[in-house]
C-alpha cells in the first residue's frame, strides 16, 4: 500500500475508519488522548457497540496492520496521511459547534511533523473551519514538513458503520491542490467504483451539513404529517407508504414517531443555523428552526400520550420503557429521544424502569436516578403503561401475550410505529401510536 495512515480520535467515527482502512490493507496507527480507550482497543475490546466492527478490529490487530497509541510524536513520525476524527459537539448553552478538539489535535500534531504529509479532516464542521485550520497548520508545522490539509466529510450511519465505510454512497473531498486529490483518490482506490466529488474546502464542509439537514427535514416533515394525522384521525404510516411509491419522494427516512436524536442530526442542524447567522445568511435556514421544533414536540407528545394512558397523572404509576439508545443497533445515548422521555416522566412522578439490549450501561451512567431492568420482561413487570421508544428487533418480536402476563395493565404507546397494532389489540392491549388512530 502506498501510504501509511493515522487516525486521530477513536470514537464512533475514528475507530471505524481506522479498523476498516487496516482491513483494506493499510498500515494504520490510531490515536486517542483517552488512555483507557486505547488500552481496551489494543486488547481487541471495542469501547462502543457497532455490528461487525469488533471482528474487523481484531483482524487488524491480528495482522499487525492496526495499532493504537496515545503519542502524537509517534503518529507524526509514522503517517503519510493523518485523518482527523475528533468530536464537534454542540457548545454548552449555544447552537454553535465546538471545534476546539480539532484545534487541540492540530496543536499537538503539527509541531512534530517532519516530512511531507496530508492531514484530512473527517469531522463535521461549520463551513470555514478547514480554511482556518489550514492557516493554523501552516503556522505550527516546521518549515520543510510540507503538511497540507484536505477535507473529507464522513457520511456513515451508526449501526451500519462498517458497511457504510466499505461501500459509501459517495466520497466528497475538499482540496487545494492536485497532489491532495491524487493522494485521496489513491487512498480510497481499494473501495472500487464510488462516485467522488472533488471540490473546495467550503463546499465539502457544506455538503455534510446540507445532507444531515435534508435528512432531519425529511423526518420532521413526516412527523408534521403525523401531527395532522392525529388531529384528523388519519394514519401516518399508510400516508408514508403511499408517498413512498413516488420515486421523487422515496420511502427512506419517512418513519414517523419519536423523531431524531443522536450525536449528529440535532447538533448539526443547530450548528448550521448558528454558522449561517455568522455569515449573514440566517434567513436561508429559518426552516431548520421549525424542523428542530417539530422534532422536539414529538417527545412532548409522547409524554402527553403516556400520561393520558396513565389516567391523567404519573403519580403512583409504573412505566416500563423499552429502549434507551437513540436508534437500534447502537449503544449511543447522545441526545436519545427515548431517555429524554424516560427522564421527563420520572421528573413528573412516574416510576420508570428502562431496558435496552445494549445501551443499558451508558444509560445507567448518564441517568443513575432511573431504574433499569435486565430484560424486557423485567422492565415491564408491574407496569401500568409500556412505552416502546427504540425499535430494537427484540422489541418488535415481543409476544403481546407474554408481555401482557408481566404488566399490571395492558396499555402501550408505540413511539416508533414498529409494532403490529392488530396483534397487540387482539391480545387485549390498549394500543396507541404517534400519528395513528
Ligand atoms: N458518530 C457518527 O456516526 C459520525 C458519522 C459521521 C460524522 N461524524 C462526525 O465525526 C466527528 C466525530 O464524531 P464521533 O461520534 O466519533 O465522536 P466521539 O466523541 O465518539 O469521538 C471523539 C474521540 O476523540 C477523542 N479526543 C478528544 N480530544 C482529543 C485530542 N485532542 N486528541 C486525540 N483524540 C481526542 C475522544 O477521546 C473521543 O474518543 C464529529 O464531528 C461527528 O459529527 C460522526
Ligand atoms: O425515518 C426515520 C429515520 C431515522 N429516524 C431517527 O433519526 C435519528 C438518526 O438516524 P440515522 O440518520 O440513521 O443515524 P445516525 O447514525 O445519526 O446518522 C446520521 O448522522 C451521521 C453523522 O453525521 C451521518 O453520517 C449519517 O449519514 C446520518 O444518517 C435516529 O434517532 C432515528 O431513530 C427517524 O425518526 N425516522
Amino acid at each position: 500500500m502506498p501510504y501509511r495512515l493515522t487516525v486521530i480520535g477513536t470514537g464512533y467515527l475514528g475507530v471505524t475508519h481506522a479498523a476498516c482502512m487496516a482491513d483494506l490493507g493499510y498500515d494504520v496507527l490510531a490515536l486517542d488522548i483517552d488512555a483507557e480507550k486505547i488500552r481496551r482497543l489494543r486488547n481487541g475490546e471495542l469501547p462502543i457497540h457497532e455490528p461487525g466492527l469488533e471482528t474487523v478490529l481484531r483482524r487488524g490487530l491480528g495482522s499487525g496492520r492496526l495499532r493504537f497509541t496515545t503519542s502524537y510524536e509517534e503518529v507524526a513520525e509514522f503517517g503519510d496521511v493523518h485523518f482527523l476524527a475528533l468530536g464537534t459537539p454542540q457548545k454548552h448553552g449555544e447552537y454553535a459547534a465546538d471545534t476546539s478538539y480539532l484545534d487541540a489535535s492540530i496543536e499537538s500534531l503539527a509541531p512534530h511533523l517532519t516530512r511531507e504529509c496530508l492531514i484530512v479532516g473527517k469531522s463535521t464542521v461549520p463551513v470555514g473551519t478547514a480554511a482556518r485550520l489550514a492557516d493554523k497548520i501552516a503556522r505550527l508545522a516546521p518549515i520543510g514538513a510540507q503538511a497540507e490539509l484536505a477535507w473529507n466529510p464522513e457520511f456513515l450511519r451508526e449501526g451500519r458503520a462498517v458497511q457504510d465505510t466499505f461501500a459509501p454512497d459517495r466520497i466528497v473531498i475538499g482540496v487545494r491542490s492536485e497532489r491532495a486529490e491524487k493522494v485521496l483518490r489513491e487512498v480510497y482506490e481499494p473501495l472500487g467504483e464510488v462516485p467522488m466529488v472533488v471540490t473546495d474546502f467550503a463546499t465539502s464542509e457544506l455538503v455534510k451539513t446540507a445532507a444531515n439537514s435534508f435528512l432531519a427535514t425529511k423526518i420532521s416533515f413526516i412527523n408534521a404529517m403525523a401531527e395532522v394525522c392525529e388531529a384528523a384521525h388519519a394514519d401516518v404510516r399508510q400516508l408514508a407508504e403511499a408517498l413512498s411509491y413516488d420515486d421523487r419522494i422515496g420511502g427512506k427516512f419517512l418513519n414517523a414517531g419519536l423523531g431524531f436524536g443522536g450525536g449528529c442530526l440535532p447538533k448539526d442542524i443547530r450548528a448550521f443555523m448558528a454558522r449561517a447567522g455568522e455569515l449573514g445568511a440566517d434567513q436561508a435556514l429559518t426552516f431548520l428552526r421549525e424542523v428542530d421544533a417539530i422534532n422536539m414536540r414529538r417527545r412532548a407528545r409522547m409524554v402527553d400520550l403516556a400520561r393520558e394512558l396513565a389516567g391523567g397523572s404519573f403519580q403512583g404509576c409504573t412505566v416500563g420503557v423499552l429502549g434507551a439508545a437513540f436508534k437500534p443497533d447502537s449503544d449511543d445515548i447522545r441526545d436519545s429521544p427515548a431517555l429524554d422521555v424516560a427522564v421527563t416522566i420520572s421528573q413528573q412522578g412516574g416510576r420508570v424502569t428502562v431496558y435496552d439490549p445494549i445501551a443499558l450501561d451508558n444509560a445507567r451512567k448518564a441517568h443513575p436516578q432511573l431504574a433499569y431492568g435486565e430484560s424486557a420482561l423485567e422492565a415491564l413487570r408491574g407496569a401500568h403503561v409500556v412505552l416502546l421508544l427504540t425499535e430494537w428487533q427484540e422489541f418488535v418480536e415481543l409476544d403481546p401475550e407474554v408481555a401482557g402476563a408481566a404488566v399490571a395493565q395492558r396499555r402501550i404507546v408505540d413511539g416508533r410505529n414498529a409494532l403490529d397494532a392488530s396483534a397487540w389489540r387482539t391480545a387485549g392491549w390498549h394500543y396507541r401510536a404517534l400519528g395513528r388512530p
